[in-house]
C-alpha cells in the first residue's frame, strides 16, 4: 500500500499523537472507501474521539499521516479541513435554540456562515430548495417553523446533522449520534446514515453494538490508542481479544 495516491477517501498511516509522553493514538493505520460507513468502537480511554479530534483538525497529530482524497490534513487548520469536506457532528447539540429548523438550516449553508450573514442573506431559491430537501432527509419537514428549542433530543440530534448536510462534505464524522435516542428514532437514524452514504463516506463512534451491527459496513476497534480488531460487525463480535478488552464488560 502506498501512502500517496489512494482510491480511499481516508487513508490513516502510522497516526500517532502523544500528551505528555501518553500515546493517545499509537501508530494508528486505517482506511475508510468511498460510500462506506465505518464505525468505531472500544472501550473508555481506547482513543476514538482522539481520532476523530486529529482528522478534524483539533488535535495535532504527533506523527503520521491523514489523507482526505489524497490531501494531507495533518498540517491543515481545522476550517480549512472542514472546507476540504470533512464534517464533524459533536456529542452535544450545538444549534440554536431559539432559531427555527428552517433558520438553522439556512445559517449552515455554505454562504450564510455567519449568523450576521445570515440576516442579510438573499434567501434564493437554491438555499430554499436544498433547506427543503435536507429538512425532508432528517425527518423534519413538518417542523420547519418551529424553533429548534422544543424539538425532542433525537429530533435536535438530527437537525444538527443536517447542518452539517447542507455544506455537503464527502466525509461526515459522528460521536454517538443514538445516544439517549428512543428505539424508533435509532431505527430512523440507521436509515438516515444508509441514505447519505449514498453520496459519501461516515466515521461514527457507537458503543451500542446492536445499532453498530445494523449499519457498519466495517467496524474497527481500539484499544489503548492501536487497532485491536478489524471487520464486519460480525466478525469483530465473535474475536476473542475484542470479547476479552470489549464486549466482555
Ligand atoms: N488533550 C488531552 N490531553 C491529555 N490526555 C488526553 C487528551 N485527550 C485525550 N486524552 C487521553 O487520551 C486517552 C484517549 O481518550 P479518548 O477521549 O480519545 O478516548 P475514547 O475512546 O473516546 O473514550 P470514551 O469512550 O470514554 O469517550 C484517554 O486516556 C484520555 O484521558
Amino acid at each position: 500500500m502506498s501512502a500517496s495516491n489512494t482510491d480511499f477517501v481516508l487513508a490513516v498511516e502510522g497516526l500517532t499523537v502523544s500528551f505528555d509522553g501518553f500515546k493517545a493514538v499509537n501508530d494508528l493505520s486505517f482506511y475508510v472507501d468511498k460510500n462506506e460507513i465505518r464505525v468505531i468502537v472500544g472501550p473508555n480511554g481506547a482513543g476514538k474521539t482522539t481520532v476523530l479530534d486529529l482528522i478534524c483538525g483539533r488535535t495535532k497529530a504527533t506523527d503520521g499521516s491523514i489523507k482526505f482524497r489524497n490531501r494531507e490534513l495533518t498540517k491543515m487548520k481545522e476550517h480549512q479541513i472542514v472546507r476540504a469536506g470533512v464534517g464533524r457532528k459533536f456529542q452535544t447539540p450545538s444549534i440554536y435554540g431559539d432559531l427555527s429548523v428552517f433558520e438553522n438550516l439556512e445559517i449552515s449553508f455554505p454562504r450564510g456562515r455567519s449568523v450576521f450573514g445570515a440576516l442579510v442573506f438573499k434567501r434564493d431559491a437554491e438555499v430554499l430548495q436544498r433547506v427543503d430537501e435536507i429538512a425532508d432527509m432528517i425527518f423534519l419537514k413538518d417542523l420547519l417553523h418551529t424553533p429548534a428549542e422544543l424539538l425532542s433530543h433525537g429530533q435536535k440530534q438530527w437537525l444538527e446533522i443536517g447542518m452539517l448536510l447542507i455544506q455537503d462534505p464527502e466525509l461526515l464524522m459522528l460521536d454517538e449520534p443514538v445516544a439517549g435516542m428512543s428505539v424508533a428514532e435509532r431505527r430512523q437514524t440507521a436509515d438516515l446514515l444508509r441514505r447519505i452514504t449514498r453520496d459519501r463516506s461516515v466515521i461514527v463512534i457507537e458503543h451500542d453494538m446492536q445499532f453498530v451491527a445494523e449499519i457498519a459496513d466495517k467496524v474497527t476497534v481500539l484499544h489503548q490508542g492501536k487497532i485491536l480488531a478489524e471487520g464486519s460487525a460480525e466478525e469483530v463480535k465473535k474475536d476473542e481479544k475484542v470479547i476479552e478488552v470489549y464486549l466482555g464488560h
